[in-house]
């Protein structure tokens, strides 16, 4: 089944419409992203194929995805490392921050030799609200990214690219193709630009909801919360 794309400015608006008129707070949103990107590196990593997981966090919710992922992979029987170079003040990370302490989850400030040592990476860095060029201190992360041979699982976008737009054709992110990519709620239009593993995560959404955003809502199967699945102009 061929999934229809959402814009960036499409993809805020019905962020922002399930949290009014569709009463979902941004905990609930965020958990269930989390909980869906994790169940993606299940999919993409058996445990057997190695426990160590290096999430990188971005200062947004994609970051807060990360975090959320991480704790749920933490009692899979994972080894998650979180990098989280810039924290805001919000309390919502604080309290994701502090679930994960209570684990005794490692945070590292070295990305460049965590990434040495892991056997797969997820790029929780920038979703849907990234623009611009990227700034400090990411440039030389995404550079890493790029560079690594271990696989990375990009959630929503691969960090760097325009939503709408797709790969940059320069900066450091120029040639960044992570091996799978995990959308939120809908797949937004760079999946037309990306050549690997695609799955979808959004089991919440109404079906008057996503009529009205023109989504394509895929079987999930058994108590999964991701699909995998191919996008218009796109195949597996
Ligand atoms: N319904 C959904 O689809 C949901 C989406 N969530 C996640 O929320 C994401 C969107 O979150 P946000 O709107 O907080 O935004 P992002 O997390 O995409 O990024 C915003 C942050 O990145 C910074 N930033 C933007 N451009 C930058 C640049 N060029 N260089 C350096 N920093 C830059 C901004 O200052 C801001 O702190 C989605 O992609 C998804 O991962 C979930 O958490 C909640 C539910
Ligand atoms: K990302």
């Amino acid at each position: 089944m061929a999934l229809r794309t959402i814009s960036a400015k499409s993809a805020a608006a019905l962020d922002q419409e399930l949290m009014s008129t569709g009463a979902f707070s941004i905990d609930q949103l965020m958990e269930l992203a989390g909980l869906s990107v994790s169940q993606a590196v299940f999919k993409l990593q058996p445990l057997t194929a190695g426990k160590r997981i290096l999430i990188a966090c971005g200062p947004g919710n994609n970051g807060g995805d990360g975090l959320v992922a991480a704790r749920h992979l933490f009692h899979y029987g994972y080894h998650p490392t979180i990098y989280y170079p810039k924290q805001p003040r919000n309390e919502l990370y604080q309290r994701l921050r502090k679930q994960l302490e209570d684990l005794r989850v490692p945070f590292t400030d070295d990305f460049h030799t965590a990434i040495k040592s892991t056997d797969h990476v997820v790029d929780a860095i920038f979703g849907f609200s990234f623009s611009g060029e990227v700034r400090e201190p990411f440039p030389k992360v995404i550079e890493a990214l790029r560079e690594t041979e271990v696989p990375v699982l990009a959630v929503d976008a691969p960090s760097s690219w325009g939503v709408d737009e797709g790969p940059p054709a320069e900066g450091p992110g120029k040639g960044f193709m992570p091996q799978a990519l995990i959308s939120l709620t809908a797949p937004k239009p760079l999946v037309k630009w990306f050549k690997g593993r695609h799955f979808l995560g959004g089991r919440f959404l109404s079906p008057e909801m996503a009529e009205k955003y023109g989504l394509d809502v895929p079987e999930y199967e058994g108590l999964d919360q991701v699909v995998e699945v191919e996008v218009e102009g796109q195949k597996l």
